[in-house]
């Protein structure tokens, strides 16, 4: 899709996010490569094939509990029962007899459940006096046993390729005494801040600039999320230097991520070098903020040109970009979009046509969710960004909020 050059109405050719979203992804498929890793090394890694169990978890069935192992066929369903305690199991020092009639082995959790027992009767029900125990009435058949396989099936995919390994992933793949496993190739990211008044920090600020900032945030979403980083540092406005690094950036990444230039100002000519030098499906868009972010590619890489406002970076970044990664390093499915309801406790002006992603402060306080904006909302200002938990979702057809009312709110928590 190339959205058309603009007709002079602001309003028009803007892109919905929905439409946004669905087009970035449609565009684009899982990389290739991928690697053996071990165990460990898997961390935030995409598997890229399914993990099949090479044996049973548990690898044999086993007892749930301290106790005894007996036969339920033994038992008195009304009385006690007194049986010969002929042995002990311990976790990993089975017991090598057999169960007969009349006899009970003392059993400890995790030990293999011994030949001829199908029941354990927990410890602090049972009477021991020497070398017997008395069970009482009320046991079922196949008590506190956990069976082999029933956590993991010989065979059975025990993780699907395209699963993103966190701890219990990791935990999962060493249950199974696998030591490597394949996943996902990382993927190479290439970033770059542009702009003449972007200075880089370390040196004493000159007139009319700024400390890059974007570079950072982007350097910190991208580690989280496991990219292999190119950081190409700050690109002045010079068509000569830009066009050098978008030609840099294509050949080493598989994704470009700039922030900066792609408005509609005098200085503001990334988004025509990247339609010369590849293509832009779009980069208008019904948002605030983040209105102007392009979106293409430059010979095989994607291309995500983001706005300059530091906050616009963020928005767009976790809106659009971030599952565009995670589609690309292999992720399947993509997580859901976490949204909820809360109570906004102030009422707030919005413009229709556009959604609106405010920075918001959750209260879980008194048994009911409530939100309200954490200060100041420039597209400049980081410092609300920080101190937000949650963006307030304002749709497209929005035209305020009253204090009281419900709205959608994004939890940080997942998403960040
Ligand atoms: N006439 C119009 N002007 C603007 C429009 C518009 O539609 N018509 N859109 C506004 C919106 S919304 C945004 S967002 C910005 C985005 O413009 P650019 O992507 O071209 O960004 P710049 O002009 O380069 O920078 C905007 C702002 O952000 C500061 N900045 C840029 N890079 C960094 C960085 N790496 N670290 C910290 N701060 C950065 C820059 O100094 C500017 O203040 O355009 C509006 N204008
Ligand atoms: O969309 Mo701009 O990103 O409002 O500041």
């Amino acid at each position: 899709m190339t959205q058309p050059a603009s007709s002079g109405d602001p309003s028009r050719n803007f892109l919905s996010v929905t439409q946004a979203r669905c087009s970035i992804l449609e565009a684009i498929e899982p990389i290739k490569g991928w690697e053996r890793v071990p165990v460990r090394s898997a961390l935030g890694r995409v598997l890229a094939q399914d993990v099949v169990a090479p044996c049973n978890v548990p690898a044999h069935d086993n007892s749930a509990m301290d106790g005894y192992a007996v036969r339920a066929a033994d038992l008195n369903a009304v009385g006690d029962t007194v049986l010969h305690v002929v042995g002990t199991a311990f976790a990993g020092r089975p017991f090598s007899g057999i169960v007969g009639p009349a006899q009970a082995v003392r059993i400890m959790t995790g030990a293999a459940i011994p030949e001829g027992a199908d029941t354990i009767v927990v410890q602090e029900v049972t009477r021991r006096e020497g070398d017997q125990v008395t069970v009482p009435p009320g046991q079922r058949r196949g008590q506190n046993l956990r069976r082999a396989g029933e956590d993991l099936a010989l065979g059975g995919v025990a993780l699907a390729a395209g699963t993103r390994c966190g701890p219990a992933e990791l935990g999962l793949i060493a249950s199974l005494g696998c030591a490597e496993v394949s996943v996902y190739r990382k993927l190479r990211v290439a970033f770059f801040s542009t702009g003449d008044e972007i200075a880089s920090i370390g040196r004493p600020l000159g007139p009319g600039e700024v400390y890059d900032s974007n570079r950072y945030t982007l350097f910190g979403a991208l580690s989280r999320l496991g990219c292999e980083l190119i950081d190409m540092g700050v690109i002045a406005d010079n068509p000569a230097a830009l066009e050098a690094a978008f030609c840099d950036a294509s050949q080493a990444a598989d994704v470009i991520i700039t922030s900066g230039g792609v408005s509609v100002g005098e200085a503001d000519f990334i988004r025509e070098m990247m339609s010369r030098m590849g293509e832009v499906a779009f980069w208008k868009l019904a948002i605030k903020p983040g209105r102007p972010m392009a979106f293409g590619r430059i010979g095989n890489a994607r291309l995500f040109g983001l706005p300059g406002n530091p906050v616009a970076v963020l928005v767009t970044f976790y809106q659009f970009v971030q599952d565009a990664l995670l589609k690309l390093m292999g992720v399947s499915p993509l997580p859901q979009a976490n949204l909820f309801d809360a109570v906004c406790t102030e009422s707030l002006r919005k413009q229709a046509g556009r959604v609106e992603y405010l920075r918001g402060r959750l209260d879980r306080s008194e048994g009911q969710i409530r939100v309200a904006t954490a200060g100041a909302q420039g597209s400049g200002v980081l410092r609300s960004m920080s101190e937000a938990d949650c963006f307030i979702v304002l749709p497209e057809d929005c035209t305020g909020v009253q204090a009281g009312d419900l709205v959608k709110v994004q939890a940080f928590d997942g998403l960040i």
